[in-house]
């Protein structure tokens, strides 16, 4: 079954439609980009499927249920997670615990005063887990604001897989980020899409990570859809050329 099903969606803030009768699917296991110019509305379509807005019209399914009147955090319980343009980590805590918290969030243990030894047993081997697939287990005990950019962005991705997401919504992964990082971000969100068939929705500016990572892409401009198709239909599509590719190069 379909995971996402985003139909005929707008977004209005007064005079300006921010998305304009927007449509998008996405498979179980797809990466999806969004991309367009600056103002093309992608966040604002990020924030209608996050909930963190609520569209002037159309609806949005996941799972086949319509949430689009669901509240953000009911939205992180369906299974959507997101992380953000800004990385939102607790920089004066180590990367375990930045990791344990989400764990404890996602477990319901984050309201309890004491945990059992069998839950903290529990909650450690679920941290390790992820410390290992984030490939930050040499950066456990580090604080997070002395990583490295990469390394933060890795750590808040890896808090959102805590929630075990059905759908990881990725706003910017690679922003602000030198060569190297871009490349350790994108390794990493490859290696969670290929091993655990994660589905993804990204939005990116870097046209090598979009080009190396989507399976499908889809491209807005002035808040309308331009183009979708694969990464090698829109680099033929002449209207994205145009509109958008043509100016990047
Ligand atoms: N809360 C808001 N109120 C009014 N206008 C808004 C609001 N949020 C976004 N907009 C406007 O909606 C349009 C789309 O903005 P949005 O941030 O979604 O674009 P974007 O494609 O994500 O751009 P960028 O690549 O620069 O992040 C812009 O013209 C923006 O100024």
């Amino acid at each position: 079954m379909t995971l996402l099903k985003v139909e005929n969606v707008s977004k209005r803030f007064g005079e300006l439609v921010a998305v304009n009768n927007v449509s998008m699917t996405v498979e179980p296991g797809e990466l999806r980009a969004v991309i367009g110019p600056n103002g093309a509305g992608k966040t604002t379509f990020f924030n209608l499927i996050s909930g963190f807005l609520t569209q002037s019209s159309g609806r949005i399914l996941f799972d086949g249920e319509d949430i689009s009147a669901l509240l953000p955090a009911r939205r992180v319980w369906r299974g959507i997670a997101r992380t953000f343009q800004i990385t939102e980590v607790f920089p004066e805590m180590t990367t375990r615990e930045n990791l344990r918290i989400a764990v404890e969030v996602a477990s319901g243990y984050r309201t309890r005063t004491w945990l059992s030894r069998h839950a903290d047993t529990e909650v450690q081997a679920r941290v390790t887990e992820l410390l290992r697939q984030g490939g930050l287990a040499d950066k456990a005990n580090r604080l997070v604001g002395e990583l490295s950019h990469g390394d933060q962005r890795a750590t808040e991705i890896m808090m959102a897989l805590a929630l075990k997401p059905r759908l990881l919504l990725l706003d910017e992964p690679t922003a602000g980020m030198g060569e190297q990082e871009t490349y350790d971000v994108t390794q990493l969100i490859r290696r969670l899409h290929k091993d655990q068939k994660l589905s993804i929705v990204l939005i990116e500016h870097d046209m090598r990570v979009v080009f190396h990572l989507a399976d499908r892409i889809m491209v807005l401009a002035e808040g309308t859809m331009l183009a979708e198709g694969t990464p090698g239909e829109i680099a033929a599509n002449e209207a994205v050329q145009a509109a958008y590719l043509g100016k990047v190069a």
